[in-house]
């Protein structure tokens, strides 16, 4: 006899029997009976004797993976929530977990808690109707993709997760992220997945184009508009029309042009300069910028109700320093890349170099990890990269003391930092210096005490009186 059960079923498929484990002690918490199998095989096996209201699934496993298995189960019944988890998680993934009508896409490490919200919100779902599901044939798999995009870091998986959520979607995005970590690539992976596929990604940088010549370069203008304007010329808008308009350097548009992209974005019309008839175009605008947009807002410089509208769905695209992990995999990308290129032979890194430039600052993000691996390309000597063979501005400058004293590793940063402070032109070098040093040390003896003044005085090695005035020097709370 199948033990009967009135809660909800919920399945857990998982390879991995810690996994399967850890959510089954904290699915304990939802009103749902939990059943773990470790293959797809065994799960749809049971099938017969008690259906599921919701599965949590790996994507891959030994046999069957993650997204045959999702498709075996909406066969059977085509309104059950399937959430994938993924340790290997890149955009092609996410876009196809999405294409196979997931209901979530979860990367792993992933936060426990927001695992069992997931499923509760899962099963809720269908103890409420849920959203009807034809019975469509599947025949997009998740559009093509000519962009390739690296990153198997926690932050660039989230990445992956919202641009495959949107991307059959007709939505805004705002793109936020420092230079060159890759807005423009994340753009053309959104138009390249939309239906808007085969018509023209138009890229304008707002920053790069004269003020006065911006307006006319969006909006086209009509012959005579101004001096110079000896032929009707269209604009971005026009050549993007029925495709993706990408609006670099979104923070940079001047106010009164803001004014007339809300207009647009509006009514789907606008004039060229100098022109009279509205011209009407059907264009997606995803829009890109380094600069905090709200603050910009607080500022006055960029208008509030504009950035609402460009800023339905945001995506964060992080730094280099914060995905330290992925810098080894880019570096062998463009190696290979530029090898390939420029038909030279491929260089590899010493693994003590691979090291050394995983724990570099990288101002410039991949931009720069790009141009140094053309650099390395052309001019290293050998096949194999050593510390001597990089350019002299990513060198170690230092004779290294043999790492006798304490701090050894932070005196490298500071010793480069010191150098490219001066290189720069700066001065009072040692005063600068003392005051981020003072206030790094006074932070993390505070935390350290948990902010208990005379605990951290003491951990200083000063008095609390010295504290207490540091504090106020330095103009720490
Ligand atoms: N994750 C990534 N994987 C592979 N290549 C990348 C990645 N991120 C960026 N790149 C490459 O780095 C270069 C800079 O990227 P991109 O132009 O998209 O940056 P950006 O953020 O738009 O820069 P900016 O703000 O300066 O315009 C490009 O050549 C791009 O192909």
């Amino acid at each position: 006899m199948t033990h009967e059960t009135e809660q909800p079923i919920v399945w857990v498929v998982d390879d991995d029997a810690s996994i399967r484990w850890v959510l089954s002690e904290a699915l304990e918490s939802l009103p749902y009976e939990i059943r773990t199998f470790e293959s797809p095989e065994d799960a749809l096996a049971s099938w017969d004797k008690a259906p599921p209201r919701a599965v949590l699934t790996d994507m891959r496993m030994p046999g069957m993976d993650g997204l045959t298995f999702m498709e075996a189960l909406h066969e059977r019944r085509p309104e059950i929530p399937v959430i994938v988890m993924t340790a290997h998680a890149d955009l092609d993934t996410a876009v196809n977990a999405f294409a196979h009508e997931a209901f979530e896409y979860v990367p792993k490490p992933f936060e426990v808690d927001e695992v069992v919200a997931l499923v509760d919100r899962a099963v809720r779902k269908t103890l409420s109707g849920g959203r009807r599901r034809g019975t469509r044939k599947r025949t997009d798999e998740g559009g093509q993709l000519s962009v390739q995009i690296i990153g198997q870091a926690p932050a660039m998986q989230e990445v992956f997760r919202i641009i495959g959520r949107v991307s059959k979607l007709d939505v805004t995005v705002l793109i936020n992220g420092e230079t060159g970590t890759g807005k423009e690539l994340v753009a053309r992976a959104l138009h390249s997945l939309s239906p808007r596929a085969d018509k023209p990604f138009v890229a304008l940088n707002t920053a790069a184009i004269p003020r006065e010549l911006l307006e006319s370069e969006l909006f086209g203008h009509e012959k005579g508009a101004f001096t110079g304007a000896v032929a009707t010329r269209i604009g971005r808008f026009e050549q993007a029309h029925g495709g993706t308009l990408f609006l670099d350097e979104i923070g940079d548009m001047p106010v009164d042009l803001q004014t007339r992209l809300l207009r647009v974005l509006n009514d789907g019309t606008f004039f060229r300069v100098g022109g009279r008839d509205p011209i009407a175009v059907n264009v997606r605008i995803l829009a890109a910028t380094h600069q905090d947009m709200e603050e910009l807002v607080r500022q006055g410089r960029f208008r509030e109700d504009l950035l609402y509208r460009l800023n339905v769905i945001r995506i964060k695209v992080p730094p280099l320093r914060e995905r330290r992990e992925d810098i080894p995999l880019l570096l062998r990308h463009y190696l290979a890349e530029e090898a390939r290129k420029l038909g030279l032979e491929e260089k590899t890194l010493d693994p003590a170099v691979e090291r050394y430039l995983s724990q570099l600052p990288w101002p410039g993000n991949v931009r720069q990890l790009s141009s140094l691996c053309t650099w390395l390309t052309i001019m290293a000597p050998g096949k194999v990269v050593h510390e001597e063979d990089l350019p002299l501005e990513l060198r170690e400058t230092q004779v290294t003391t043999g790492g006798q004293e304490t701090g050894d590793d932070w005196s490298h940063a500071l010793r480069r930092w010191a150098a490219d402070y001066l290189a720069k032109g700066g001065n009072d070098l040692h005063g600068v210096a003392e005051q981020t040093l003072e206030k790094v040390l006074i932070q993390e003896a505070l935390k350290a005490s948990f902010y208990h003044k005379q605990k951290a005085a003491k951990r200083l090695g000063w008095g609390r009186n010295t504290l207490t005035r540091k504090l106020q020097q330095l103009g720490i709370e």
